[in-house]
């Protein structure tokens, strides 16, 4: 059987994708809680899905196999025990001031019979206005709140890059750094578990949500099929690194050594891959401001099964060279030689770039700079909008789990 899971490199041909098409959760979102949900600006969700359709598309015209995170969800709940259990654990963390609220809520899930009903209905949110029942039962106080939401929206979900990482044939089930994104995981808990397409294969998990650190899969890069690359950052823990590389080891995914790079905690570079993609096999785009001198940890399996671990100071280039095997890897500068490109389109995610076979990208075509100095470089780009997407600050790698990849 071939296994549901294969990823040996961040560049292989990619033949599996994971999206999500951005749902009603993006139009629960608020100016007042724009924070909290990690979005600087608020989509219009029509265009947003334009967008998303033309990224999806793109992909498939190039044969990849295009899976939809709300489709897999809804097929993995379809025996009522499980839906039942789902519905249990959602409420659970749900956040919910009430009971007879949550009593409310789960009459409502539980009554729903089409499951991608009810998986949209999860991510979407619920306002309270939708539950007019809910005064009878003398909680209108819970109505006439200032807060809108019986259950907050998971505006984030098609950022699917982030919440599981696949690695070899196993997944990093990731617990996030914001309560915003910690419930977004209960769908690959569950996808992984009970999906047709799964649950045979036993996918090892090689992190799991429910771990006290933080870890996200912005920052988990597969450099090959011996190396990972991970970002101790804004959302990733250095703690969550070892516990990641440990059962790496131990659960023998194949790979010798991790690649712990430290990158500051600034929401700019919230992860890894917002200043550094691997684009072909010795071609990358970085940040400029990730230049020079990085403290950069290598983890490897030491005696008696504990970690072997080896700080070393040392430019990209060097540790890419060094790591790679190779001696002439060539970084792409997001926005070139002008700090003020650089800085713009980083922001707007142009090192970002999502590769679907060696030398070839998905791009936003917003970031002409940058897109310049890879079309120079000798890689080829393929081109979405993504006026609407970029505003909850994520490109093509973000919005996009690779399920499997060719190997090199
Ligand atoms: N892999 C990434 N860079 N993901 C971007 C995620 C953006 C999202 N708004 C967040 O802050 O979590």
């Amino acid at each position: 059987m071939n296994k549901p899971i294969h990823i040996t490199s961040e560049i292989g041909k990619l033949k599996t994708v994971l999206l999500h098409r951005p749902g009603k959760e993006l139009e629960n979102l608020m100016p007042d809680y724009l924070d909290e949900l990690l979005f600087d600006d608020i989509p219009f969700l029509e265009q947003a899905q334009v967008e998303h359709d033309r990224f999806a598309q793109l992909l498939r015209d190039k044969e990849i196999e295009v899976l939809y995170l709300e489709d897999l969800a809804a097929e993995a709940i379809a025996d009522p025990e499980v839906k039942a259990a789902f519905i249990e654990e959602y409420l659970d963390e749900a956040n919910i001031r009430g009971t007879e609220l949550k009593a409310l809520i789960h009459d409502m899930l539980s009554s729903m019979t089409d499951m991608r009903e009810l998986i949209d209905k999860t991510m979407a949110g619920i306002q309270k206005v939708e539950l007019p029942e809910l005064k009878n039962k003398g909680l209108a106080d819970m109505i006439e709140s200032d807060y809108p939401f019986a259950i907050d929206p998971m505006p984030n979900l098609y950022f699917t890059r982030d919440p599981f990482a696949t690695m070899g044939h196993g997944v990093s089930l990731n617990k996030m750094y914001s309560v915003t994104r910690r419930r977004e995981t209960l769908y690959g808990k569950y996808i992984f578990k009970y999906h047709p397409r799964f649950k045979d294969a036993d996918v090892p998990l090689v992190y799991d949500r429910t771990e006290t650190t933080r870890i996200e899969g912005g920052d988990e890069l597969i450099l090959s099929k011996d190396l990972l690359a991970v970002g101790i950052s804004q959302r990733t823990d250095a703690a969550s690194i070892e516990k990641l590389a440990k059962n790496i080891f131990d659960k023998n995914l194949g790979f010798k050594r991790v690649l712990a790079f430290d990158i500051g905690s600034e929401r700019k570079f919230m992860h890894l891959d917002t200043v550094f993609t691997m684009v072909d096999y010795d071609k990358f785009t970085i940040h400029p401001e990730i230049e020079g001198d990085l403290t950069v940890y290598s983890i490897s399996q030491g005696e008696n099964g504990e970690l072997d671990i080896k700080e070393e100071h040392e430019t990209l280039e060097n540790i890419l060279n060094k790591y790679l095997g190779i001696n002439n890897v060539q970084l792409i500068r997001c926005g070139g030689n002008n700090l003020t490109a650089a800085a713009r389109e980083q922001w707007n995610d142009g090192s970002n770039t999502l590769t679907i076979a060696p030398g070839e990208v998905v791009v936003y075509d917003r970031n002409p700079i940058t897109n310049k100095k890879l079309e120079e470089a000798g890689v080829k780009l393929n081109y979405i909008p993504g006026s609407e997407l970029v505003r909850g600050r994520g490109g093509p790698r973000c919005m996009s789990m690779p399920l499997v990849r060719e190997d090199i």
